[in-house]
């Protein structure tokens, strides 16, 4: 889901920080930091944002793996169900992105693709809403057939209307 209503519409900068606080056990902890750069980068390409990994919990975007009630207001469901949420732009928990760890993580075809879940709420924590377009990296259903390219023009068209 996307709370981009609690928050502001958009970062009044293009270089953001970002932080992995606690990490999922269903990969290798170098194995989800690539994963999720390359969602970040996935975005920069095609905009004008940049984003830096930062060690401080109080980064932009504050990513961590969590279950159940999970200290805001929006606990997660178990497996399958909703599996990952981001605020949108603004300060604090603004921008902070969490993914249900009672989902089955991977780099590949099988469970739920960390990069491409992570590249939507990436979306969200810039401002994005969600698309009726199925092609669309912010379709609100996961679509594990989606191909490598993650973001479709509509995508690209609307990052750069924004940033
Ligand atoms: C398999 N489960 C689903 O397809 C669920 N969808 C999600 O968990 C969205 C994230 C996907 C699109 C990566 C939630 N979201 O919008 C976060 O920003 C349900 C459609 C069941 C809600
Ligand atoms: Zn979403
Ligand atoms: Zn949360």
């Amino acid at each position: 889901e996307d709370y981009s209503h609690l928050q502001s519409t958009r970062w009044n900068k293009n270089q953001l920080t970002y932080n992995i606080g606690r990490y999922t056990n269903d990969l290798p902890r170098s194995t989800v930091d690539s994963l999720i750069e390359s969602a970040f980068s996935a975005w920069s390409t095609v905009s004008s944002l940049r984003f830096v990994r930062s060690p401080s919990p109080y980064a932009d975007i504050q990513m961590e793996f969590a279950t159940y009630a999970h200290g805001d207001l929006y606990p997660f469901d178990g497996p399958r169900g909703t599996l990952a949420h981001a605020f949108g732009p603004g300060p604090g928990i603004g921008g902070d992105t969490h993914f249900d760890d009672n989902e089955q993580w991977t780099a590949g075809p099988k469970g739920f693709n960390l990069k491409l879940v992570a590249a939507h709420e990436i979306g969200h924590a810039l401002g994005l809403k969600h698309s009726r377009n199925r092609d669309s990296l912010m379709y609100p259903n996961y679509r594990s057939s989606r191909p490598d390219n993650l973001l479709s023009v509509e995508d690209i068209t609307n990052i750069n209307a924004l940033y």
